[in-house]
């Protein structure tokens, strides 16, 4: 606009001399009337008429002179608008490319840099004039260099107009400078490639967020190990060479021996340190082309890669224990651990990660099972044992909802008169596809999975009912023992149990007995004096099971005042051939006596163990010898045949 402004006084001025111009022709018009009409005698009509019609042909001139000024004008104004315009956008485009919060450049078809702006410069941290002297080659990163010319090449040649991309470049300190490329080429109205146009965005801050997120999704937090992803991928990994090589791959799953522990008596922050000093530790153990990941908890995998001798498994197992079985320093305290391992090994226990774990856990859970600080390889008996085990893990709670357990009941015999005295209620699963098992097959799952709880007061329930309805069937009133877990202690309401079953069946608590392991009497002794002394004050007896097996403190056996010590089977069992056997339980029949409690023999299978109990002046005997455990109406028929017998008798 501004340089349109002088055109209008030149505009104004050839308006005037046209209107001079038009003025200039009526006055001759008017001298050509008056001189035609008086001099040259001109009739005044005719004058007039030429004089209108040079008027008229004046006129008319004089319009197309105007109009023909105007169109002049307009293309000489529409010449200097095209004008300004074009160097208005090339202003607006400089402006752009300088002020642009993209890195942009133009770059020769031979990739020297033509121009490049600021925001480039600072992306690569060169100056201006530093970066101009480079050829766009030299800020490629060598990793993306062929890529990069290749696609370049690309638009010079037509196969395409335009790429994106995500490339690294170099800073002028050498460091990766990770940017979101938009390259175009411009060309000439021919066609002609005049040059590049890469307009350039810093995407640093993105990447390196987006590697964090990386990193968190493939490691452990607490060690910085790989986690169960990653460990997946790097299995995936050594089995792919494994099976190109003719070689071996073996994964070990280890699990800390009684970590919990660790973590409820010294807290979490002491269980954290322990598993991030094991993970360095355990980092030492192998070669960094194998894997050490954490999978949760107090439970690592190790990966040995291209295991050529099968024998270097267990020698990095026993390394492994060994090196974990040292003392560590956590926050003061002195810890020392011990680890289970389960091996499994590519390609003999499977080809995938999942079934190469799995196999692995099974061994680890036998390793477990047989005492703790071991390592085991997987065998096929195993993943029985383990089918097993998983059915019954997973029915239990099935079957407490669907009633499947029942109480068999063994007698307890007075050896002074052979009385029966009492029975023991146990437990039996009546399995919809196994049929009845034994309390040996799924007690210590229940216990691991907490089902313990709601079944033991199912059996203390049932027990106490059917000690009422064998009185109301006309039985004689005998004690009904019923077996305790310490997992009813730990985690169960053991004392509302009892009551409840006591009320709700109106069983006699004199005819009641709790038989407690050893296990139960030296955990939280406090809470659990308290509640055996209110037990107790209602009337119910207490027993120590398998005694001689755990700790058999003679201080818990007073401070908890029990009634009863049942002796182990392992000991009555041989004790007519085995002398320490025959000593550990007299000992134990005159340490009952001494302390005024009452013992019974369990295990009795034959009369001279009958007869060797009695003469130690054993209490009572339980055993195969006098009946093996039985259902309830059974016990019925077996009470009802005694008595018979000693009424003929
Ligand atoms: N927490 C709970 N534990 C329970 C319950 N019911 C049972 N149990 C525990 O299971 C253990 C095994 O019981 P079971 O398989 O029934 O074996 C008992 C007897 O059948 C067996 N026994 C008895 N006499 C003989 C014999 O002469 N020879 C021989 N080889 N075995 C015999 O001993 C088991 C009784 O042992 P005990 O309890 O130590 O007196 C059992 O030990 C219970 O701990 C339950 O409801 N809750």
């Amino acid at each position: 606009m501004t340089k349109a402004a002088p055109l209008l006084p030149a505009n104004s001025f050839r308006k005037q001399v046209i209107w001079a111009v038009i003025a200039a022709n009526l006055l001759v018009g008017l001298l050509t009337v008056l001189v035609l009409g008086n001099v040259h005698g001109f009739g005044v009509p005719a004058a007039i008429m030429t004089a209108v019609f040079f008027i008229s042909a004046s006129l008319l001139a004089a319009r197309l002179l105007l109009r023909a000024s105007a169109q002049q004008q307009a293309g000489r104004e529409s010449l200097a608008a095209v004008k300004q315009a074009q160097q208005e956008g090339e202003r607006r485009w400089r402006k752009m490319f300088d002020q642009s919060p993209l890195g942009a450049a133009i770059v020769a078809p031979g990739h020297g840099f033509l121009d490049a702006n600021e925001t480039l410069c600072r992306i690569l941290g060169y100056e201006r004039e530093e970066l101009l002297a480079k050829n766009f080659r030299d800020v490629m990163h060598p990793e993306e260099l062929p890529q990069e010319l290749e696609r370049m090449q690309r638009l010079l040649t037509g196969d395409a107009e335009h790429y994106n991309s995500e490339s690294r470049y170099l800073s002028q300190s050498g460091a990766d400078v990770w940017a979101q490329v938009s390259m175009s080429l411009v060309k000439d109205g021919n066609g002609q490639p005049l040059y590049f146009l890469p307009l350039i965005q810093d995407i640093g801050m993105r990447k390196q967020a987006e590697e964090q997120i990386n990193y968190l999704a493939y490691h452990d937090a607490l060690t910085g190990l790989p986690n169960r992803q990653l460990a997946k991928d790097r299995l995936d990994h050594a089995v792919a060479y494994a099976s190109r090589e003719k070689s071996g791959v073996g994964v070990l799953h280890l699990d800390l021996d009684h970590f919990k522990a660790i973590n409820d008596t010294l807290g979490h922050p002491v269980g954290d340190g322990l598993i991030k000093k094991i993970a360095d530790t355990l980092r030492d153990c192998v070669r960094t082309t194998d894997t050490i990941a954490r999978l949760g908890g107090d439970e690592f995998l190790i990966i040995l890669a291209n295991v050529i001798d099968p024998e270097i498994i267990s020698t990095i197992a026993t390394k492994v224990q060994e090196t974990l079985g040292t003392t560590f320093k956590v926050q003061g305290h002195d810890l020392t651990t011990s680890v289970s391992i389960g091996i499994a090994v590519y390609p003999e226990d499977g080809k995938d990660f999942d079934s190469l774990l799995k196999k692995a856990d099974t061994a680890l859970y036998k390793a477990k099972a047989s005492g703790r600080n071991t390592y085991q390889f997987y065998t096929e008996q195993m993943n029985n044992e383990a089918v097993e085990y998983l059915k019954i893990r997973n029915g239990l709670r099935q079957a407490l909802i669907n009633d499947e357990f029942l109480l068999h009941y063994q007698p307890q015999i007075n050896l002074a008169d052979g009385k029966v005295v009492g029975v023991e209620a146990l437990i039996r699963w009546r399995h919809p596809e196994m049929g009845i098992l034994q309390p040996g097959r799924f007690i210590a799952i229940a216990e691991e999975s907490g089902l313990i709880v709601p079944m033991g007061d199912w059996a203390l329930k049932h027990a106490c009912q059917q000690a009422v309805e064998w009185r109301k069937a006309g039985l004689p009133p005998i004690v009904v023992a019923v077996n305790l877990s310490a997992i009813q202690f730990q985690r169960g309401d053991i004392e509302k149990s009892v009551v409840q079953a006591l009320n709700e069946s109106g069983h006699d608590p004199q005819y009641l007995e709790l038989e407690l392991t050893e296990s139960i009497l030296v955990q939280d002794i406090e809470k659990t004096l308290e509640i055996l002394k209110r037990l107790k004050s209602m009337g119910i007896k207490l027993s120590i099971d398998d005694f001689g097996t755990g700790y058999s403190s003679l201080s818990y056996l007073k401070r908890f005042d029990v009634d009863k010590l049942k002796i182990d089977q392992s000991f009555v069992r041989d004790m007519a051939s085995d002398k320490n056997d025959a000593a550990i339980v007299h000992a134990i029949i005159q340490m009952a006596r001494s302390l005024n409690l009452q013992v019974i023999a369990e295990g009795v299978e034959d009369e001279t163990l009958v007869a060797m109990l009695h003469g130690q002046h054993c209490d009572e005997a339980q055993g195969y010898h006098f009946a093996r455990p039985m259902a309830a109406a059974a016990f019925v028929e077996y009470m009802e045949n005694l008595i018979a017998a000693k009424a003929i008798a």
